[in-house]
C-alpha cells in the first residue's frame, strides 16, 4: 500500500517519490517544478539551465508548460540530457522531439537551446568532445568547476532501468571523468548517442525522473524499491544539498512500495 508523507520525512539523501492519479496531474505538477527551480536558479544567476532527455517525457513536459505566463524563456538555456547522433530534423532527434513538443511553442531564444554539432556526424567522439566543450563554456565562471551543476535535469526511465544513455553493464556506468560521453553500441536505437555522465547528473541542484503508464511498473518497483540492484537509474545519487525526485503516474507505480510524498506546492522548494 502507498502512503503519503511530507518531504522532510525522508533523509536528504533519499529521493522524493511524487506520485499522481493521472499523467495529466503529472505534467501540471512537473510545470510547477520547474518553474519553481528556474525561479529559484534566476535569484542566483542570469539564467536557468536544464537539460532534458528524449522518450515520452517532452510530451508530458511541454503539455502544461506551453502557455503558461509571465516564463522568462529568454533566461533558459537548454542542454540535452543524451542525444542521438543524428541530423537535427531526424525522426529519431531528441531535439526535434522537443522542438516539437516545447521550443517551437515557447520563444527560448535559438541560441540558448544546445544542439550537437551535425557536422561531425560521421565522429560522435567529435560530437561528444563539441558537446563538452558548449557546457564549459556555459558553465565556467560558476561556483563549481570539476563538474557543471545544472539547475534542472529531466531524465526518463527505459524498461531495462536506463536512463539518459546510461544503460544496464555498459562501461559508460563506469565514467567518472568526462561530462559528455559517446557510445555507438546503444541497445535501444538508434546506437549512436551522447550522454552525460554519472557525475555530471550527480553535481546537478535537482534531478527529476518522469514516468507513466502502466507499462512502467515492473521498473519502478526495481528502481525504487530494490536500489541495491544497481539499475542506472537507481544509480543517479544528487550530491546534498541536490535532491532526487520520481514524478510518475499512479499506473506506474502499481507495484511501488516506497513512500510517496504529497506534491504540495513546489514554490517551496
Ligand atoms: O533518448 C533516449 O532514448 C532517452 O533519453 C532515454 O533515456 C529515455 O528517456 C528512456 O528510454 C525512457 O523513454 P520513455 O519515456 O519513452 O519510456
Amino acid at each position: 500500500m502507498s502512503s503519503e508523507a511530507p518531504a522532510p520525512s525522508k533523509k536528504a539523501t533519499e529521493p522524493i517519490l511524487y506520485g499522481f492519479p493521472s499523467t495529466d496531474d503529472l505534467s501540471q505538477a512537473l510545470a510547477n517544478f520547474v518553474l519553481a527551480a528556474q525561479d529559484e536558479a534566476l535569484k542566483k544567476q542570469a539564467t536557468f539551465k536544464i537539460a532534458i532527455s528524449g522518450g515520452s517525457l517532452p510530451k508530458v513536459l511541454g503539455k502544461n508548460l506551453i502557455g503558461r505566463s509571465d516564463v522568462p524563456w529568454d533566461k533558459w538555456e537548454v542542454f540535452f540530457a543524451d542525444e542521438r547522433v543524428v541530423p537535427l530534423d531526424h525522426e529519431e532527434s531528441n531535439f526535434r522531439l522537443n522542438d516539437e513538443n516545447l521550443f517551437t511553442h515557447v520563444p527560448i531564444p535559438r541560441q540558448n537551446i544546445h544542439v550537437i554539432d551535425t557536422s561531425k556526424l560521421d565522429d560522435p567522439e567529435a560530437v561528444a568532445d563539441d558537446y563538452e566543450k558548449q557546457l564549459v563554456a556555459s558553465f565556467v565562471g560558476s561556483s563549481s568547476i570539476a563538474f557543471p551543476r545544472f539547475d534542472l535535469v529531466l531524465l526518463g526511465i527505459g524498461p531495462d532501468g536506463h536512463t539518459c544513455s546510461l544503460f544496464p553493464g555498459h562501461p559508460l556506468l563506469n565514467e567518472m571523468d568526462g561530462w559528455v560521453a559517446w557510445l555507438d553500441d546503444s541497445p535501444k536505437p538508434p546506437p549512436t548517442r551522447i550522454t552525460l555522465t554519472y557525475p555530471v547528473l550527480n553535481h546537478a541542484h535537482r534531478v527529476a525522473f518522469v514516468s507513466s503508464g502502466e507499462s512502467k511498473q515492473e521498473i519502478m518497483e526495481k528502481v525504487l524499491d530494490h536500489p541495491e540492484e544497481g539499475l542506472p537509474a537507481s544509480r543517479v545519487k544528487v550530491i546534498s544539498p541536490g535532491r532526487v525526485y520520481f514524478f510518475s503516474d499512479e499506473a506506474a507505480l502499481g507495484r511501488v512500495k516506497y513512500e510517496r510524498t504529497k506534491f504540495e506546492d513546489s514554490s517551496k522548494l
